[in-house]
């Protein structure tokens, strides 16, 4: 080790520090990576591993991407999961001049990135501190490319699962938490079941409550947590304590635009569970994963980045309070009927950056000349959209209106100081306009003047010598030479100092030339100098009005959020809905956003709905495969969050009772590979249900229990709706799809239990789809008709139909099920079953049938005796 190169004595020592990472040593023009790093970064980013003699025994692995380039490569490991620590050559007045010494100037992790190349536009990039506490569990986000900070914590028995909700809503880039579990429960490995993320146990002692509390003061500069609202929230200062030492740790910065931090409780938004945001498609499709088909497809017509990005945040946190949801819909209500005031809005949008971005940048000290007139830009159009907003009157736009900052100081000082096409670089001169620092106009007019020296010199050297090919130019050995041609050197004077001899020419320096360029090159290299403290100094005094930018910025995400909402519902004839207090939900001819969207004009057929927590509580739906059930209760559940984002709902009349959750198991679930069959999949969906759902919740079933056993399936589902329809266990509004016909006896049995069925035609042998919902239960499946409409075989559909024939002629009718006599009282479930229809011959039957507990037998238990008899009967 004695031998080390100072260099690689350097790396290691930083190394040390860094072990989590992969560090990017600067070496002149590259960064360079060494020993397993290397090894790693060419595995990688495929680029080619060498060796570097370092004073060890063996050359040690070595690999480099070149500076200008280090962002698209740092953006490949980031996605793959690494850190990046970067280590540039610092300026260290301590160490000996000669000594370049490098330092760790920034960590990258996929939650931390700031750089715009790196992050998705329409999307935040949020880091999430997850604290898990003896009294409750707190988490805290950020995103610090825009400076939002956020928290809130949980406790008692629902802190876990409220913290998958919210896990699975924020879907950050990156966790930090101070342990892996939870009264017992694994909280790392449920995260990781669904989230594929970047999941770190960070210092514990960063969570610990006293120095948690200190380091949120030191932050924002203040003597108590009242003002931030984290008096008595433990949980909420531990998990923003430890994020905010995290940040400070890795991007060596005061983050200085993290100047707010905002407490909520998951009450104030509606709580959609991981499989909920899933199955109803909000950001995303289920299969592809991609945003076009999804309900922020449809509702996306923002302007902006930052409006994209909010407009994302409604769709992912449906309100509640029934104030704010008002107040969003008067808004669009009011931009819908205003189609030119719209256009005008969204005209000027269309020239606003992305404001948020930008001054995280600015006050992060990563902003260039360009981001400076990309905000100067956006502000000129400030004042326009302010005059257009003038004569508007709902209060939400007030409200916009009332916090859009013009912000005239910043853009005068911007306009006065940066030229208007300036270079990507800061360090490269051209950035700062003359008149803005006489020092620099003296210096460029040295430059400029200088540069009518050297032509008039030309000139005059041409006339005294008479050749006539001579000329004055510059490269970086020898400056400034005058260069004559071989056939000419016999007239080259005899002043004229030699400098070097080229194939065809010789070229030559002369008092009065150097006098010249010591004039140019002293300038030129003063005013780079200089232009370079100017920007500096004109971007951190923009840095300290970063608050009123973010303030600015999101009053105009807001707008734009909102004009989206009212150029989609004036575009495909939205309608304002009613919100209610009460439980009520009544749509006339709703339509699904998305299907609709997806089909040709008018074909889609729109249907109601009529829901309350009395007696339409619960709705069984059957109908033929691909009638349409499953589109018809998405529809529902998106009409209800729509109306709860504040955007107006595909319908022509809707009244939407505030809904507290939206639960929904559909369909086959794509969580195979997690280890779960189907049908613990759909059991465990079910379970979080049952755990969960409240009175005010609404919840959307299609068909629960298929993927078992016809007689198991039937008896969970039954038991299903039993419970979900009882008001002392939920009694939550209901729609539950199902091909279990026999599910239509509950209507009339149990209270607020009606049947609906989505009707078809038969047209000689086969089905027309009429897709309207009607009361009543279906009397046929229809499944071989629809087989048939799929393309298979003729050979298998007749075949199919036979042995349908034949298994119902030979199955049990269903008088054989067990049904209740008397039409249900009040009681429930004391009431009386008969079994009819066993032949008492068989003695085995008949004492099977007299152990039966007639009365408390409940149907669930009924189910899986009748299946059993009737095994028995085939014996
Ligand atoms: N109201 C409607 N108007 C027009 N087309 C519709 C309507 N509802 C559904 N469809 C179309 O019918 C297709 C099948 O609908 P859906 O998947 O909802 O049927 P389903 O009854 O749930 O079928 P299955 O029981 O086989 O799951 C949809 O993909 C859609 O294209």
């Amino acid at each position: 080790m004695e031998n080390l190169t100072p260099m690689m004595r350097q790396y290691l020592e930083l190394k040390e520090s860094y072990k989590d990472c992969i560090l990017f040593f600067r070496l002149g023009d590259f960064y360079e990576m060494f020993f397993e790093d290397a090894l790693t970064a060419a595995r990688e980013l495929e680029i080619t591993l060498t060796g570097r003699d370092c004073g060890l025994a063996e050359r040690a692995p070595m690999c480099g991407v070149p500076y200008h380039a280090a962002d698209n490569y740092i953006s490949k490991l980031i996605d793959k999961g690494y850190k990046v620590a970067i280590g540039e050559q610092v300026e260290d007045p301590a160490v000996a001049k000669g000594i370049v010494r490098r330092d760790v100037v920034r960590v990258i992790t996929p939650g931390t990135l700031i750089d715009p190349h790196l992050l998705p536009e329409k999307e935040n990039n949020y880091i999430m501190s997850i604290f898990l506490g003896k009294s409750g569990i707190g988490i805290t986000f950020a995103d610090i490319s825009t400076g939002e900070l956020r928290t809130t914590e949980f406790s008692g028995s629902k802190a876990n699962s409220s913290l998958l909700d919210e896990v699975a809503k924020i879907s950050p880039k990156e966790i930090i938490m101070n342990d892996t579990e939870y009264h017992g429960t694994s909280v790392e490995t449920t995260i990781k079941s669904f989230l594929s993320i970047n999941l770190y146990i960070f210092d514990t002692w960063a969570f610990e409550n006293n120095f948690a509390e200190k380091k949120i003061k030191d932050h924002y500069h203040i003597l108590s947590l009242d003002g931030l609202g984290l008096v008595d929230k433990p949980n909420s200062v531990a998990a923003t304590g430890a994020l905010l030492e995290y940040l400070q740790q890795t991007q060596k910065s005061t983050l200085n635009h993290m100047n707010h931090v905002k407490f909520y409780t998951s009450e104030q938004y509606m709580i959609l569970d991981k499989f909920t945001r899933r199955n109803l498609e909000l950001t995303e499709t289920m299969r592809d994963k991609v945003k076009k088909g999804s309900l922020l497809w449809v509702l996306d017509r923002t302007s902006t980045a930052m409006g994209a990005r909010i407009l994302r945040r409604w769709v992912e946190e449906p309100l509640r309070d029934i104030q704010a949801i008002v107040t969003r819909l008067e808004v669009v209500d009011e931009l819908k009927n205003n189609l030119l005031l719209r256009e005008d809005l969204k005209e000027l949008l269309n020239q606003v950056y992305d404001l948020e971005r930008l001054a995280g940048r600015i006050a992060y000290g990563n902003a260039n000349g360009r981001d400076l007139i990309a905000l100067k830009l956006s502000l000129e159009v400030l004042p326009q959209i302010k005059n257009l907003l003038n004569s508007i009157h709902a209060d939400g736009l007030k409200a916009i209106l009332a916090q859009i900052d013009t912000l005239e100081d910043i853009y005068h000082l911007i306009h006065n100081a940066i030229v208007e096409n300036p270079p990507l670089g800061i360090k490269e001169g051209g950035l700062i306009k003359d008149s803005y620092d006489p020092e620099i106009a003296v210096l460029r007019e040295a430059i400029t003047n200088g540069k009518t020296w050297i032509t008039n010199l030309e000139h005059q050297e041409r006339q005294s010598t008479g050749i006539k090919s001579l000329k004055i130019s510059y490269n970086k050995v020898f400056g400034y030479y005058i260069e004559i041609t071989k056939s000419n050197i016999g007239l080259a004077p005899k002043h004229y100092e030699r400098k070097q001899t080229l194939a065809n020419a010789e070229r030559y320096i002369i008092p009065e030339l150097k006098e010249i360029e010591s004039k140019i090159l002293g300038a030129e290299e003063k005013i780079v100098e200089l232009e370079y403290q100017v920007f500096i100094q004109v971007r951190n005094e923009i840095s300290q009005y970063t608050e009123r930018i973010q303030t600015t910025a999101s009053a105009l995400a807001q707008l734009d959020g909102l004009l989206s909402f009212a150029e989609v519902s004036d575009k495909s004839g939205y309608v304002k809905p009613e919100i209610s207090q009460d439980d009520r939900l009544e749509i006339i001819n709703g339509r699904h956003p998305v299907v609709e969207r997806s089909m040709a004009f008018g074909s889609f057929v729109a249907n109601d709905t009529s829901l309350d927590t009395g007696k339409n509580r619960f709705a069984i739906i059957t109908g033929p495969n691909m009638a349409g059930k499953s589109t018809y209760m998405r529809q529902v559940a998106l009409i209800v969050l729509m109306a709860q984002i504040g955007c107006f709902v595909p319908a022509d009349q809707a009244t939407i009772g505030i809904v507290d959750r939206i639960f929904t198991r559909v369909g086959a679930s794509d969580d195979l590979s997690q280890g779960q069959s189907t049908f613990m999949v759909e059991m465990s969906e079910l379970a979080n249900i049952l755990n969960n759902a409240t009175t005010k919740s609404l919840i959307i079933l299609d068909e629960i229990g298929r993927g078992t056993s016809t007689y198991d399936g039937l008896s969970i589902a039954w038991a299903v709706v039993e419970y979900i329809s009882n008001h002392e266990n939920i009694g939550a509004r209901t729609l539950f799809a199902t091909h279990y016909h026999e599910l239509t006896e509950l209507e009339g049995i149990i209270e607020g239990v009606n049947n609906y069925c989505i009707s078809v035609k038969e047209h000689g042998d086969d089905i027309i789809f009429l897709r309207k919902i009607i009361p009543g239960g279906a009397d046929q499946s229809y499944g071989i008709q629809v087989a048939k409409l799929a393309g298979i075989t003729d050979a298998v559909i007749t075949r199919a139909k036979q042995i349908l024939q034949e298994l119902e002629a030979n199955d049990i009718n269903r008088s054989k099920l067990p049904q209740r006599v008397n039409k249900p009282s009040k009681k429930g479930r004391e009431e009386q079953y008969q079994i009819t229809m066993f032949s008492d011959s068989n003695e085995d039957i008949l004492n099977e049938l007299k152990s039966i507990d007639i009365v408390n037998i409940t149907p669930m238990e009924a189910m899986n005796r009748l299946y059993k008899l009737v095994n028995m009967t085939k014996k």
